[in-house]
């Protein structure tokens, strides 16, 4: 049980009561981790017996077993009730509950209350960032910030040292956010960068998709090494196309998880891959898996988008070409290692 873990000093006198808003992994161990810095935090979840569970065992048995919540972390299940209180919100629901969720908060949220999201992915379907997403939800200026980085739920809520960057359309709400986040074992880098930030940790998963596929085909290290750093090619090609920062790409958001994602069993689109090679189908392992698995979702729009914008994609092209045209895995990397011979960067 990880319960022995501080609760610090009183983290910063900026940090007020903040709504942390889905209770899944991520958004429990977020809620956790601000309430050990000592910051005033509620915890959402759609599901009201979920909630009446966590208020009476005090931890997340279903997501986030064995982690207490510290004494500052209240669940509640009245999303609406706890706007009026609430002085930041942080949603972390997967990308396709977020426009739902912020239309159930627009009209609530009170005005210039910044609205921040840990969510990694884009919009199913309209392919669009989540700020965007959000700017027309919201309305255009609000005051927006994401969270991302290389960042396991379990290894976080367990106090292992991790490094994220928050991203924001205002230097202010990006140092909020920040103040509020960072503590001992948990650094806080800020960025003006919020499209390089959201693209880094969409198209990651994809990536991380094709690694699991390769490990689980039973392919070596030089597989993998080849997969991310060719994935990162893909990765910059596509993001900065959108105007993305090139450092945000080589940073904790771009490169520091993708490489995270694509070498570790924790992650969950990794073993999506794994899955695949091994023969399962898709909606088999993903029942298996039982959590969001953003990459699915993700290499849909990824694809559609690098052809509007004339990029070449050809891991997440293949990733696609597995997950919905029936093409074996096997025959993916086949594909992949059959491209034309060309310089490694044109
Ligand atoms: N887990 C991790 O280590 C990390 C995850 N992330 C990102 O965080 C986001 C959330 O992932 P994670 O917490 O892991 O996911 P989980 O699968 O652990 O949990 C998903 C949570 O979202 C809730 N949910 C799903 N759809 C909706 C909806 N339409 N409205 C409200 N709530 C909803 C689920 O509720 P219910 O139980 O009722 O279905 C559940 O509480 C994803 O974008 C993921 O990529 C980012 C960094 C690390
Ligand atoms: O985003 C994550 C780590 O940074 C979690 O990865 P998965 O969603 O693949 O589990």
């Amino acid at each position: 049980m990880v319960n022995s873990l501080p609760v610090l000093p009183q983290n910063d006198s900026k940090c007020s009561k903040t709504l942390v808003v889905g209770a899944g992994s991520w958004g429990t161990a977020l809620a956790i981790l601000l309430a050990r810095n000592r910051v005033p935090t509620l915890l959402w979840a759609r599901d009201s017996a979920q909630v009446a569970a966590m208020v009476r065992t005090r931890q997340n048995d279903h997501y986030l077993p064995q982690v207490s919540f510290p004494p500052s972390l209240e669940p509640v299940a009245d999303l609406e009730a706890a706007l009026p209180q609430t002085e930041q919100v942080l949603v972390v629901v997967p990308s396709h509950g977020f426009r739902s969720v912020l239309e159930r908060l627009a009209g609530h949220l009170p005005d210039g209350v910044p609205l921040s999201w840990a969510t990694k992915g884009l919009e199913p379907g309209t392919g669009r960032l989540l700020h965007e997403v959000a700017a027309e939800v919201l309305g255009p200026g609000w005051p927006m910030a994401v969270v991302s980085g290389p960042t396991f739920a379990h290894e976080v809520a367990a106090g292992l040292p991790t490094a994220v960057t928050v991203a924001a359309t205002e230097s202010a709400v990006a140092t909020r956010l920040a103040s509020c986040l960072h503590g001992e074992t948990f650094r806080v880098y800020t960025s003006d960068d919020l499209i390089g930030v959201q693209l880094g940790g969409a198209v990651k998963n994809v990536l991380a998709i094709a690694a699991g596929i390769g490990d689980g085909l039973g392919f070596g290290a030089n597989t993998r090494a080849a997969l991310i750093t060719r994935g990162l090619a893909e990765l910059m090609r596509f993001a900065l196309a959108y105007g993305a920062q090139r450092e945000t790409l080589m940073g904790l958001s771009g490169l520091g998880d993708l490489v995270l994602t694509c070498t570790d069993n924790q992650s969950r689109n990794r073993r999506l891959g794994l899955a695949l090679a091994q023969g399962k189908r898709l909606d088999e392992a993903l029942a298996l898996i039982g959590q969001a698995v953003e990459g699915a979702a993700a290499a849909k729009v990824v694809v559609a988008k690098a052809k509007q914008l004339n990029v070449e994609m050809p891991i997440a092209e293949q990733i696609y070409q597995v997950l919905y045209a029936g093409r074996a895995p096997r025959q993916a990397v086949e594909a992949l290692c059959s491209r034309e011979q060309k310089p490694e960067y044109v």
